[in-house]
């Protein structure tokens, strides 16, 4: 394995950020990291990267301690958020940090990769907000490193800046490289990945391939106004009301829709839309916890 974390946990004073978290990272896999706000997505990179360390379990990169100089030539990083030296130019920042590194790509395969050859005479405070993060994400890769971590790589792109980072990660990884990326989106992971790990609550709540987890958040909301209280409907995977008002989540609207009208319930105001990605990994999190009683009680 290239990375590990084997039963970590992280916490900041009384937040538990990392909840007994178990990943492995093969050499050659290009893994998303997908969820919510706060789930716990840059605390797992900063351990396994060994910016951090964890409270308890442990954590490996290149069969060893993250820290240590022999797997750190190995590795390349974005960070969420990055600060370029503004006086210089791109292509200073670029051999600046090849120079780290005993065996670095050339200059100009770093710049192509990413499309910023047409840059390297720019300061970097003079670039655009998108261009600083197509630069600080083909920063990651200057050393030719063995694993890449971006934690959100392509936040605040435009469309063609996107696909155009897509291609330099895809080449990468085509050439042999592991990469591991976290985003909110299941779009980009899909774009990138096969394998994508859901966290939620600093949980993993899924493992699995890309369409295995879109089956997972697949799901809709029905949502209709009922005076009288809803019998038991098979096949919820999570129910919200307000007042008269009830939010339905489903994988099945369809089956939902006619059980509730065989079942004569009086309703009104049927609404049936795809749940947005917060609503489908809250479900996930609240059958996660629901599990986790049903194994503890
Ligand atoms: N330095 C810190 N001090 C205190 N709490 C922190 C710190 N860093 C993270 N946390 C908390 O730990 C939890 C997990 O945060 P983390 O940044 O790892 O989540 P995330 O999945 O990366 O979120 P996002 O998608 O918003 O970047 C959150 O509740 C966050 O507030």
């Amino acid at each position: 394995m290239l990375a590990r974390a084997i039963e970590v946990t992280r916490r900041y004073g009384d937040t538990v950020a990392l909840d007994r978290v178990s990943l492995d990272i093969a050499p050659g896999e290009l893994v998303g990291l997908l969820g919510p706000n706060g789930a716990g997505k840059s605390t797992l990179l900063s351990l396994l990267t060994g910016v951090r360390s964890p409270s308890s379990g442990r954590v490996e990169l290149l069969g060893g301690d993250p820290r240590r100089p022999a797997a750190r030539h190995h590795l390349g990083v974005t960070p969420q958020e990055t600060g370029l030296p503004a006086s210089l130019r791109v292509g200073e920042v670029v051999d600046f940090v090849r120079r780290h590194y005993p065996e670095p790509l050339p200059r100009d395969q770093v710049l192509g990769q990413f499309g910023l050859t047409d840059l390297v005479r720019r300061q970097t405070g003079g670039l655009s907000g998108g261009e600083k993060r197509r630069v600080a994400v083909a920063l990651a890769f200057a050393g030719r490193p063995r694993i890449v971590f971006l934690d959100e790589p392509t936040t605040g792109l435009d469309v063609e800046a996107r696909r155009s980072l897509w291609d330099g990660i895809r080449e990468f990884h085509a050439g042999g490289g592991t990469v591991v990326l976290t985003s909110h989106y299941l779009e980009e992971i899909e774009a990138l990945a096969r394998r994508v790990v859901v966290i939620g609550g600093g949980r993993v709540l899924a493992d699995d391939t890309v369409s295995a987890v879109r089956g997972l958040v697949a799901v809709r909301r029905v949502s209709l106004t009922s005076p009288v209280p809803l019998p038991v409907l098979p096949g919820l995977s999570g129910t919200d009301r307000e007042g008269d008002r009830w939010h339905l989540v489903t994988p099945d609207s369809d089956r939902l829709v006619r059980d509730l009208v065989a079942a004569d319930v009086p309703f009104t105001d049927l609404e049936v839309r795809p749940a947005s990605l917060e609503e489908a990994f809250l479900t996930l999190t609240e059958r996660s916890v629901e599990e986790s009683c049903l194994l503890s009680s």
